[in-house]
């Protein structure tokens, strides 16, 4: 289906967890900052909606979005963390540099994810002009960056109610 006139960023919130126990990193892409300090406004506000304490809350910049993966791992090994997301926008150019480095880090937060056995949210838009980035940066189809933030706190619900043998 195309995403012509979608909001991309509707999801149901019924059922989340309480975070205000819960800390966050959030790491964030300073290429295309104007489109990345977005989705971070839409992850930080989303937290802050749903629970999470300011305080509970850590920021970490990189240059690119290929730094995420690094950058997640810092945050991951700390055992106060209970999820990360990792934000960037990395825009089609002229060559295939964008797939390089699109899929290291949606494999490298993915290893990172598993390796440290808590949520690392792939918060990164792979558009292919800033046109489209900016429409899911806040634009006509919603804002990844709020998306993102609801996925950490669901999988930290998950999370918590297989440890617990609730499911
Ligand atoms: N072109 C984009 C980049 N490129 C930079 C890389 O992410 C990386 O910093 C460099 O290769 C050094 O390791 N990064 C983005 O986030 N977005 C882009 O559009
Ligand atoms: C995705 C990028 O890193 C970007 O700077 C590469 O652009 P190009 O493919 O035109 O070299």
């Amino acid at each position: 289906m195309s995403s012509a006139d979608k909001n991309l960023s509707v999801f149901t919130t019924e059922g989340l967890p309480d975070i205000s126990n819960k800390k966050f990193a959030i790491a964030v892409a300073e290429w295309n900052s104007e489109v990345t300090e977005k989705l971070f406004e839409g992850a930080y506000q989303t937290l802050i909606t749903y629970g999470a304490l300011p305080a509970n809350i850590v920021r970490g910049n990189v240059p690119g979005s290929f730094e995420l993966t690094m950058a997640s791992q810092w945050f991951a090994q700390r055992a106060d963390i209970d999820a990360v997301i990792a934000l960037g926008v990395v825009i089609q150019g002229e060559t295939k540099h964008n797939d390089y480095i699109n899929h290291a880090v949606a494999q490298g937060v993915t290893n990172v994810s598993l390796k440290y056995d808590k949520p690392v949210i792939f918060g990164v838009l792979t558009p292919n002009n800033m046109e489209q980035a900016l429409d899911r940066a806040g634009g006509v189809h919603g804002n990844k960056g709020d998306e993102a933030a609801i996925t950490a706190i669901k999988m930290i619900g998950l999370k918590g109610q297989v440890a617990n043998g609730q499911l």
